[in-house]
């Protein structure tokens, strides 16, 4: 029993000390253009890496990279040690991430695009409505569920969003300025939420703007400085 209780521990311990991701040297041009010069970063699991910089620095485009959406035309970025690319299960399995606005379908509600993210991912269908409407619950969005997209407000439409990214499961989140058209109450609701999903292990990565949310969720604030 103290016997499996030490091994339980210690894996506990590798794992935390693993890098989730890293960056080394990567950087972004096209026909010239620099989207982002070169840059390094690593986070490990229960992290959060606040990324700081101009508008037009590269944030997003960091972020994109993350995501496995854009190669980087130089240097590398990796998920658990393999090169992050949207199209491999292990990256499309545990990154999540909100850059630009998501797909949503004019026909469906709020609650019904939570159900149907839910069971792409393997939900347990039975439970999908009661879960989903306690996120919407922590969003303070619950009354909207029966909304369709075109009916909410700019924030509201930030905070479902949000939502989606949120209810699938996954071990990386990136968020490209999340705290967007939210108002001051919102975003505090929002900083919490981001503190218990790294409480739980995940690492974060956000583009943020809002220097008091950046003081409550950052482990490691990483200046994106530009061409
Ligand atoms: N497809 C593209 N081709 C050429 N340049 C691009 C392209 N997409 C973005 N850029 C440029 O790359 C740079 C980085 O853009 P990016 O969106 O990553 O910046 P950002 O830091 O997220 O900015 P913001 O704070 O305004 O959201 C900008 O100068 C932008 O104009």
């Amino acid at each position: 029993m103290a016997g499996r209780r030490k091994q339980g521990s210690t894996t506990e311990k590798t794992r935390a000390s693993q890098l989730v991701l890293e960056v080394k040297g990567a950087g972004k041009d096209i026909e010239g253009s620099v989207l982002l010069a070169p840059i390094d970063l690593k986070a490990k699991a229960g992290q959060c890496i606040v990324l700081r910089g101009e508008n037009g620095s590269g944030k997003t485009t960091l972020l994109r990279i993350l995501a496995g959406a854009l190669e980087p035309s130089v240097g590398s970025a990796t998920f658990n040690g393999a090169p992050l690319d949207e199209r491999d299960p292990a990256t499309r399995a545990g990154v999540a991430s909100l850059v630009g606005a998501p797909t949503a379908y004019r026909d469906l509600t709020v609650i019904d695009h939570l159900v149907l993210i839910d069971s792409t991912w393997g939900g347990d269908i039975s439970t999908a409505d009661e879960r989903a409407d306690d996120l919407l619950v922590t969003l303070e969005i619950d009354h909207l569920s029966e909304r369709f997209p075109h009916e909410l407000s700019s924030g509201q439409q930030q905070l479902f969003h949000l939502a989606m990214v949120l209810f699938r499961p996954s071990t990386v989140l990136l968020l490209d300025e999340p705290e967007q058209r939210l108002d001051t109450h919102k975003r505090g609701l929002l900083t919490r939420l981001l503190v218990e999903r790294k409480a739980a292990g995940s690492t974060l990565v956000i583009a943020c703007h809002d220097p008091v949310m950046t003081e409550a969720i950052a482990d490691r604030v990483v200046d994106v400085a530009g061409a």
